[in-house]
């Protein structure tokens, strides 16, 4: 990557949305650019920013012909130069359209999916639905800096330090307003804050990473080396000490009938309304998919909400929950205790798979990097007769789908949800079914029953 002041200021009319945020012109040399803060359709002046082998990157200056969609910044943070909601200057809604067409662009490009393979799955290509009536204020969970005043702030886009004074539209007003603790955080710490189902809030303060672990935050990097940062932060993070600040260590959430304390540095679905609405997704898509569930997988399970639901609502025999992280896999334990039907698995999900009884349901919901080929590969060799993929990054999903596709699973519905409103993120769900006569190794002994939905 270089920089490029040969090209300077570009006038250019935005075409399309493009994933990641940005949106598709071109300059006149027909090069594509993606254009940071513009709107499809808006004729922008934009600068270039970056310089890559056969496209560039730019930034908005000045808009000259905006799109109605266009809106004064709904998160002040964001218009502060913090890295939370990149989509706040567009209209919750429009923003979801732009997304619906980004969920199908994807699909095409990067799943394999052609026009008609869309327009053949169940409900047709798939669109993006809200979770709930809510644009702004549905963050229950969230993660900020403290500056060297010992305040709370965000994290600035692509640089180094935090904006503090500016909140953020994305979380639940109850969580972040921090002004009574101001100039009390310890200077460098970084803080984790959970609104549990009551409405309590819970606060933890992890204390000063030291310099490698800085490394995963600010600055501009490539994707890969932002990736391995952030994955030695996390490593580093777990070493950190933390303080209660407020609350407790651990925050109650509800699903169904189900309660589980999730640690407050933990993982549970940042949107109020994801988890409810995932588990009850999950649940339709089974039972649409099969008429006997048996035993189940509930890969990168966390907590075991989708373990929750197949056992609940779909009367699966036996669930096994693979995760690798202790804080979410002994919230599991405690919320199961008396579930003999569930088992938990400590395990990275490439060791695990070998070892698990055989499955006819698979559920699958990897971090952003996807399960990847390797997985995939072992998931179809296990052969289960229905597998549902939970992806939060729709690049990787539509290359998990494309895998499953070569290791003969078919694609039948994929349901879009807008789980990050403000924010180019978006959340899918598909299910898919085996489609080649190829036995699975171990269908013997699936122990099936009548699949019912309560
Ligand atoms: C998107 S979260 C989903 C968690 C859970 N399904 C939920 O909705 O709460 C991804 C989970 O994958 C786990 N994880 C990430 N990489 C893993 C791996 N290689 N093996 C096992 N678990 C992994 C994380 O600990 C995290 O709990």
């Amino acid at each position: 990557m270089t920089s490029a002041p040969s090209f300077g200021a570009l006038t250019l009319r935005v075409r399309r949305p493009a994933n990641g945020g940005s949106a598709i012109a071109h300059a006149d040399d027909g090069r594509v650019v993606f254009v940071r803060g513009a709107i499809p359709g808006e004729l922008v002046t934009a600068t270039v920013v970056e310089d890559r082998s056969g496209f560039l990157v730019a930034e908005v200056t000045e808009v000259l012909e905006p799109s109605t969609h266009r809106r004064d910044p709904l998160c002040s943070a964001a218009a502060h130069g913090a890295g939370c909601c990149d989509l706040a200057y567009v209209a919750v809604e429009h923003a979801r359209t732009l997304k619906s067409e980004i969920l199908t662009d994807v699909l095409r490009r990067i799943g394999g999916f052609t026009d008609d393979a869309l327009a053949a799955l169940d409900g047709g290509p798939p669109t993006v639905a809200a979770l709930d009536d809510a644009g702004t204020g549905w963050r229950i969970r969230t993660r900020m800096g403290v500056d060297a005043h010992g305040r709370a702030g965000l994290h600035r886009r692509g640089a180094a330090g935090l904006v503090v004074g500016h909140p953020c539209a994305q979380p639940d007003s109850r969580l972040t307003d921090l002004t009574a603790f101001d100039g009390r955080f310890t200077p460098d710490a970084d803080l984790a804050l959970v609104l549990d189902d009551d409405g309590a809030r819970h606060l933890i303060e992890i204390a000063p990473a030291d310099d490698a672990a800085k490394e995963g935050r600010g600055g501009r990097r490539s994707d890969g080396g932002r990736r391995a940062a952030q994955r030695r932060r996390r490593r580093h993070e777990r070493a950190r000490r933390t303080r209660v600040v407020e609350g407790l260590p651990a925050a109650r959430h509800q699903v169904g009938k189900r309660t589980w304390d999730i640690p407050v540095t933990g993982f549970w679905q940042g949107h109020r309304a994801a988890a409810g609405v995932y588990a009850q997704t999950v649940a339709d898509l089974v039972a649409r998919h099969t008429d006997s569930i048996g035993t189940c997988w509930d890969l990168y399970g966390g907590a075991g909400i989708f373990a929750a639901t197949l056992t609940d609502t779909l009367h699966a025999q036996a669930v096994h929950i693979v995760d690798s992280d202790a804080g979410a896999l002994a919230a599991a334990e405690a919320t199961f205790a008396d579930d003999d039907g569930i088992e938990v698995h400590r395990e990275e999900v490439a060791a695990a798979i070998g070892g698990l009884p055989a499955a006819g349901v698979v559920v699958l919901d990897p971090p952003r990097t996807g399960a990847g080929a390797q997985v995939i590969g072992q998931l179809a060799a296990a052969g289960p007769d229905v597998v549902v993929h939970v992806g939060c990054d729709v690049a990787r999903f539509a290359r998990d789908l494309a895998l499953l596709a070569e290791n003969g699973y078919q694609t039948r519905e994929i349901r879009g949800f807008d789980a990050f409103p403000l924010t180019h993120h978006i959340e899918a769900i598909a299910v898919l079914v085996r489609s080649n006569s190829r036995p699975s190794s171990r269908s013997a002994d699936r122990g099936a029953s009548p699949a019912t939905v309560d």
